[in-house]
């Protein structure tokens, strides 16, 4: 099949990718419900969500590597997975890696990262693994093989092979949980500045919301096959739709609550309700970081006895009892902020950052 003429993207340009409902599912159970969601060209989609909340199945069914029971799969608006086609993995124009890199150990570096490129002659074939391999700063390392690497040296080569091809859409599978945590962020920048410059659309699978904000322009939240909220990191961590969403980006309080004609009495003063609900249970979420720990009373303060205290480096994790109503609260503050040996405690909470939400049933 001709992919030009599908207009899949020329080799190198960045592609749209669309699923639109898609449905997937094992045996009897649905896995992936109903997710609809674009990845613009040249941008980075993380695809964020707790295990088994369908990532990797997304991931796949974009790849071409299973064929999902409903919906479409689309890049730049052909249908490439549904009803009416079926387009295999190595039509699609897409690059693919995993989590474990997946490189063959009896093959040389070179030629790994020369492997998916059998449309070139050999001379063509090594120069483009030459320069896939300068890009991810591993010129020269053509004649080593996999064993003599260490894992952030043979993360790169897995890039490198990835990237060699020049995919219109590059989908990455958990791409950094094979690291040392001590290299993650150094790698994480490599890559994203290979992918940057590779201008290639990316969809990233991850399940760490750090790693996702560092390096998304767009993150896509499942859980349990759901679509739960997509936009930007700054969207997601100020803007939750969800206790859920919320509380996977930072660690939180949870309060219950009642609105009553548009007021909440909430366990750090009497604030207004959301939008549209003047009435009814609500669930308050509030971050540890959130709660200011104060050593002097001041309008709008609540006092509180320190329980415990945990001394974390930078920072100092509080557990506190409220002494109206006796909530535990759990803040963390700056370490050093609070001299040692001090007991009663004011908190204050300023009015956005008591997130408010429906109760669901
Ligand atoms: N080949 C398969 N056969 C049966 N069930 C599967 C298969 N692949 C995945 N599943 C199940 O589908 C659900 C979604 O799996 P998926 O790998 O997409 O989730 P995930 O969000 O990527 O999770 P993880 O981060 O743990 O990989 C899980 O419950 C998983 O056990």
């Amino acid at each position: 099949m001709n992919l030009q003429a599908l207009n899949l993207g020329a080799s190198g340009t960045a592609a749209r990718l669309r699923f639109e409902h898609i449905r997937h599912g094992y045996g009897g159970r649905d896995v992936v419900r109903d997710v609809s969601l674009t990845a613009f060209p040249g941008r980075v989609l993380c695809l964020l969500g707790p295990s088994g909340s369908g990532k990797s199945t997304l991931l796949r069914i974009a790849a071409g590597l299973e064929v999902p029971r409903g919906g479409r799969l689309l890049i730049n608006d052909v249908e490439v997975s549904g009803p009416h086609a079926f387009l295999p993995p190595e039509q699609r124009g897409v690059g693919l890696m995993f989590q474990d890199f997946a490189l063959f150990p009896h093959m040389t570096v070179g030629a790994n990262v020369a492997f998916g490129l059998t449309h070139l002659s050999k001379a063509s074939r090594q120069a483009a693994a030459g320069e896939a391999l300068a890009r991810v700063g591993l010129a020269g390392y053509e004649g080593k093989y996999p064993h003599m690497l260490s894992g952030g040296e043979q993360q790169r080569v897995a890039l490198a092979r990835a990237v060699a091809p020049k995919p219109s859409v590059l989908l990455m599978d958990e791409p950094f949980s094979g690291l040392d945590s001590r290299l993650k962020d150094q790698v994480r920048a490599d890559t994203l500045s290979v992918l940057r410059e590779t201008g290639a659309t990316v969809v990233i699978v991850t399940h760490d919301p750090e790693e996702a904000m560092g390096m998304a322009d767009q993150i896509a939240l499942l859980k349990d096959g759901e679509l739960v909220q997509t936009g930007s990191a700054r969207d997601l961590f100020l803007h939750p739709g969800s206790v859920f969403a919320a509380s996977f980006f930072s660690e939180i309080n949870r309060f219950e609550a009642v609105a009553r004609n548009g007021l909440v009495e909430t366990p750090f003063g009497t604030r207004r309700a959301p939008e549209n609900v003047t009435a009814g249970e609500l669930t308050l979420a509030v971050r540890f970081s959130d709660i200011r720990v104060a050593t002097v009373e001041q309008p709008g303060t609540v006092p509180a006895s320190v329980i415990d205290r945990r001394y974390l480096g930078t920072s100092e994790h509080l557990t506190l009892a409220l002494e109206e109503g006796g909530a535990t609260v759990e803040a963390s503050i700056g370490a050093g902020m609070l001299a040692e040996g001090i007991s009663r405690v004011f908190l204050f909470v300023v009015e956005d950052a008591i997130l408010m939400f429906e109760k669901q049933p």
